[in-house]
């Protein structure tokens, strides 16, 4: 099949057609998929980050279940910034969303974003164009917070929603990890569980802001989240978007000069004192870059 065949195929419904667009972007035919979506249509992402066990699958399934009651096509895109698999990764989180696996209004997508500094930011918003442009409304981005990802996740994401579990670790690992900086929306899961409040507490201290609580396995708060996720997007401003889009667009050049075929030359002759930082940053934009200035 061609990609125009798949791109029919897809919007027609088929799951497999859509599977092999999504793989088809995380390699070298990505802008060729890209090219034969047509114009970007708008779709609203929704971030959940946080630690590991935190209950970040929990909670974007009973996110999944409170959208598609309203009857909206929703996409998650599950990212594992550690895992070098693609398809088969977070099979745990497939298990966990199981509810929803039969679903054709539901599709469960896991992305491995090979390890690679700006990995996410590479491969998320390909991904969510083809989301898009496959007729969904929502998609959800779950990913695990363990490092740079988190950061890149606010560049995509209205709402970037940071889900922290009771236990003052968590907390101070968030802070530590410069997730709470990044989160538009700060929920502390597993509210059932003791120390809950004393967490709310500790995070309203450290961040001003105010703090969700939610009990994902039971839905509890779930109402209140989804309020708070709606109204951060109808707070939306243009300014707000060229912002994302900025910082989206730094996070793809940035992989792209991290994986400059000069760099580590260039590096090599800084080291050497052959040549100046100046100068080597002159050579790795190249023309384009002297023609910038
Ligand atoms: N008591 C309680 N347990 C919860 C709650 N939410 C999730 N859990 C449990 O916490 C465990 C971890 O939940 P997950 O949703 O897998 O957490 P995760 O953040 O996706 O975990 P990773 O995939 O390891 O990053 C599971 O056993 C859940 O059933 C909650 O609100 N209360």
């Amino acid at each position: 099949m061609t990609v125009g065949e798949l791109v029919a195929a897809a919007c027609g419904g088929s799951l497999r057609a859509a599977g092999r667009l999504l793989t088809l972007i995380e390699g070298p035919r990505r802008d060729e998929v890209l090219a034969a979506l047509g114009p970007a249509r708008g779709v609203r992402v929704v971030g959940v980050t946080g630690p590991p066990g935190a209950g970040k699958s929990t909670t974007v399934g009973a996110l999944v279940g409170a959208y598609r009651a309203r009857g909206l096509r929703v996409a998650v895109l599950a990212v594992d910034p550690s895992s070098p698999y693609s398809g088969g990764a977070l099979l745990g989180d497939r298990i966990r969303m199981a509810a929803h696996a039969t679903d054709p209004g539901v599709l469960i997508r896991s992305l491995a974003t090979r390890g690679h500094l700006g990995g996410l930011a590479a491969a998320v918003p390909a991904a969510v164009r083809v989301l898009a442009a496959l007729g969904h409304d929502l998609v959800l981005v779950e990913t695990v917070g363990v490092g740079q990802s988190e950061i890149e996740i606010a560049a995509v994401a209205d709402p970037a929603v940071v889900l922290l579990a009771p236990g003052a670790g968590d907390a101070v690992q968030a802070a530590k990890a410069g997730l709470l900086e990044v989160a538009d929306l700060i929920v502390v899961n597993k509210a059932d569980r003791d120390g809950a409040a004393q967490t709310v507490r500790d995070l309203r201290a450290e961040t001003g802001a105010p703090v969700l609580t939610l009990v994902a396995t039971a839905g509890e708060g779930l109402p209140e989240l989804v309020e708070a996720i709606d109204g951060h997007e109808r707070a939306d401003t243009p300014e707000r978007r060229a912002e994302r889009a900025g910082a989206q667009i730094l996070a793809l050049a940035q992989t792209r000069l991290r994986a400059h075929p000069d760099l580590a030359g260039l590096a090599a002759g800084v080291a050497a004192g052959r040549l100046d930082p100046y100068a080597a940053v002159e050579r790795l934009f190249g023309e384009s870059g002297r023609e910038a200035e």
